[in-house]
């Protein structure tokens, strides 16, 4: 357990590294870009429809799991990197497995984007 005494000031600081972490994320990777503009493509067509309150429930929780899932596996790239710049097969499994993750929370938002959308042009 942190034993340290509850400092504002520090957790101030913490949400600044936050966001230089979210900074850093849109201006040099490319697939946070890519998923920015897919976000927006999505978020103003849930306007345009006038999707309902649980239906922007639905692609906001998509949204957001596309993004922490590719800056936590942004993450471990980086970590990865630096550990071993060489290859190998453990730093592949380590990279392709955070990948998987990403997959999996893009075909969920593939999904979630289908349901929510197809019936209102029905
Ligand atoms: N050091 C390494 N050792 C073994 N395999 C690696 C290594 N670096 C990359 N790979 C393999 O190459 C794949 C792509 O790695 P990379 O770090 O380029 O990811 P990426 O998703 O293409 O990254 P970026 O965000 O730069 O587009 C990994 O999933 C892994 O299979």
């Amino acid at each position: 357990m942190n034993k340290q005494k509850f400092s504002l000031k520090k957790r101030i600081h913490s949400f600044r590294y936050a966001i230089e972490g979210l900074v850093a994320f849109f201006k040099e990777e490319h697939n946070a870009r890519i998923h920015l503009v897919a976000s927006c493509i999505v978020l103003s067509t849930g306007f345009f429809l006038k999707i309902s309150q649980m239906e922007w429930i639905a692609i906001l929780f998509a949204i957001s799991i596309v993004f922490i899932t590719e800056l936590i596996n942004t993450s471990i790239e980086r970590v990865a990197d630096y550990i071993s710049p060489e290859f190998h097969p453990k730093i592949k499994l380590i990279k392709d497995l955070a990948a998987g993750a990403v997959l999996v929370a893009a075909l969920f938002a593939i999904l979630v984007g289908s349901l929510v959308f197809i019936p209102h042009f029905w």
